[in-house]
């Protein structure tokens, strides 16, 4: 049977019909040799990047003997336990449960007893609530180097915990529950854990490190790491090595194209900018209203920003490098699609923007944090405040977030005044050059051994920004495991981390205290700084 296309019909001359029968055959020639062509474009450059990433980043490290007992490890996280009992929390920057951090600091000088008693390390209380550690190394003229956490935890509502949030819990010997357990009291008890068993060990590091507890971190840090790196600088502290401070989890399943955990470092972080809405309006009875009240216009004003959120930027930051790096551990079709967003950027973002966690690497977040209107049932408002909380997308600036907010609000009886804001953080080196992100990546690896490690735009903030003067090399890292379901314990009810990852986060500080020695010991770190260490 021979298919007869409309152009055949016998109403046109033969000669056009060859001609266009030869017309569309050449055109279906051309389009198949096109898509041909760009499958194979778009599969080469899949597999170049492949190529370069595996010859820049290497083989995984060897399995390392050299780790922290685990016999030991519910008698740690009994400890941990006992730090969640203390409420340490920050309401705002003048707010905080003050006497608790004091609580907290003798807590840890009796659970840690070789560290606060040991002739190397000196334990500072820095602006009467944070603590700064000075680890001092047997070899001078190296760069110190930091690890941060913060003693601070937001606020609860008990209502919504399973487990009391500053009980302590341990559900069946496997759970620590409590407000901090992931943010960030596991950090701080981690690197504490680390150092008391390297000290028992009889292991004195080779080079001088800090450790940098702000009290403030979840208002700011203003009063916390921000006066612990003041004190830095006036004691000559020019150059740090490395920071390394709380970021991302390990996740798992959550990247599409892989059963393989993701260890994800932040070598940057989004801007954020706090700016608070007001509206105000003439009280007065409310047996006659006015057509709209403060509370009514504010109201509106906040709907309407929520439902225009801020354009994607998918693929105009650093998050492209992201899914380059991720691109050679996954399936084919997701290797192609993640080594060429150029061309799948659209399919990407489209999934991306469906989840909350992953929008938020896609644009800048919206977020009506606070509400407040009204004095009384029978009076018409005297005015409206709302506070919305914007984490900045790397690609964008404070003032195109400000100036796009007044836009969609659209009315000039709604005033803004920007809180606080910070533009979103430079990239730190994470090549296969940069021996410092090797250093955690290696770590890493040695702890979370089917991890696929990759550089990301941290989504949150952290105390990083005060220490942005002493180097370019901060990296942002959790060094536990969260599942897609654990993502609303953040700041949420019934946080938690397991006795295992914890265990593995313990073990993580401990091999970067290890192997932030084999640097030096390869020579990389050595150049003049101050001379009192
Ligand atoms: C393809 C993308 C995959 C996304 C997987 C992401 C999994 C990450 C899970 C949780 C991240 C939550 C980060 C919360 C950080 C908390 C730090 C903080 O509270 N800082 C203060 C602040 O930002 O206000
Ligand atoms: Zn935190
Ligand atoms: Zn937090």
């Amino acid at each position: 049977m021979t298919v007869m296309f409309p152009w055949m019909r016998r109403g046109i001359p033969r000669r056009c019909r060859c001609l266009l029968h030869s017309a569309v055959q050449l055109l279906c020639c051309a389009f198949a040799v096109f898509i041909f062509a760009l499958l194979f474009i778009l599969f080469f450059r899949a597999i170049l990047i492949q190529h370069r990433l595996d010859v820049e980043l290497g083989a995984r490290p060897e399995e390392t003997k050299d780790l922290v007992d685990e016999a030991r490890s519910m008698e740690r996280a009994e400890r941990l336990a006992g730090a969640l009992k203390i409420p340490t929390i920050s309401y705002k920057t003048d707010q905080q449960e003050t006497q608790a951090f004091h609580t907290l600091h003798d807590y840890l000088q009796k659970s840690f007893p070789i560290i606060h008693s040991h002739p190397a390390v000196k334990r500072e209380i820095v602006n009467e609530l944070s603590l700064l550690y000075t680890v001092h190394g047997t070899k001078s003229g190296n760069i110190p180097y930091l690890l941060a956490s913060h003693l601070d935890v937001v606020p609860v509502n008990e209502k919504g915990w399973a487990h009391p949030p500053f009980g302590g819990f341990i559900a069946n010997n496997t759970y620590i529950y409590g407000r901090g357990a992931i943010d960030d009291k596991g950090g701080v008890l981690g690197i504490l854990e680390a150092l008391e068993y390297l000290l028992e060990q009889g292991y004195r590091p080779h080079r001088t490190f800090f450790i940098a507890f702000g009290h403030d971190e979840e208002v700011s840090g203003k009063r916390g790491a921000q006066e612990i790196a003041k004190l830095l600088q006036q004691r000559g502290i020019k150059e740090l090595d490395f920071v390394l401070d709380e970021g991302f989890p390990v996740s798992d399943e959550l990247i599409p194209g892989t059963s393989r955990p993701v260890a994800m470092v932040g070598v940057s972080e989004k801007g954020t900018a706090t700016v608070e809405l007001s509206v105000t309006g003439t009280p007065g009875h409310s047996s006659f209203p006015p057509a709209e009240s403060a509370i009514g216009i504010l109201a509106a004003a906040l709907a309407r920003l929520e439902h225009n959120p801020l354009p994607s930027m998918f693929g105009y930051g650093p998050e492209k490098n992201m899914f380059e790096y991720i691109a050679p551990h996954v399936s084919s079709f997701y290797k192609t699609v993640y080594s060429n967003l150029w061309f799948f950027g659209k399919m990407m973002e489209y999934k991306m923007e469906s989840q909350p966690i992953t929008n938020a690497f896609v644009r800048t977040t919206t977020a009506i944090t606070l509400f407040h209107g009204g004095v009384k049932e029978n009076i018409v408002p005297p005015s409206a405040t709302a506070v919305v909380n914007f984490r900045i997308h790397p690609a964008q600036t404070v003032n195109e977030v400000v100036d796009y907010t007044r836009n969609i609000i659209a009315d000039p009886r709604v005033q803004l005044k920007i809180k606080r804001s910070r533009e979103s953080h430079p990239v730190s080196p994470h090549g296969p050059h940069s021996v410092q992100y090797q250093m955690v990546s290696t770590s890493i690896r040695q702890i979370f051994r089917q991890a696929i490690v990759v550089p990301a735009v941290f989504i949150a903030n952290t105390d990083t920004r005060w220490y942005l003067n002493f180097t370019t090399n901060l990296y942002r890292f959790l060094p536990t495991m969260v599942k897609l379901s654990d993502v609303p314990r953040y700041h949420g009810n019934n946080e938690r981390i397991s006795v295992e990852h914890f265990h593995q986060a313990v073990n993580f500080y401990y091999r970067v205290m290890k192997n932030a020695d084999l640097l030096i010991l390869n020579g990389h770190t050595t150049r003049p700084f101050a001379a009192e260490l």
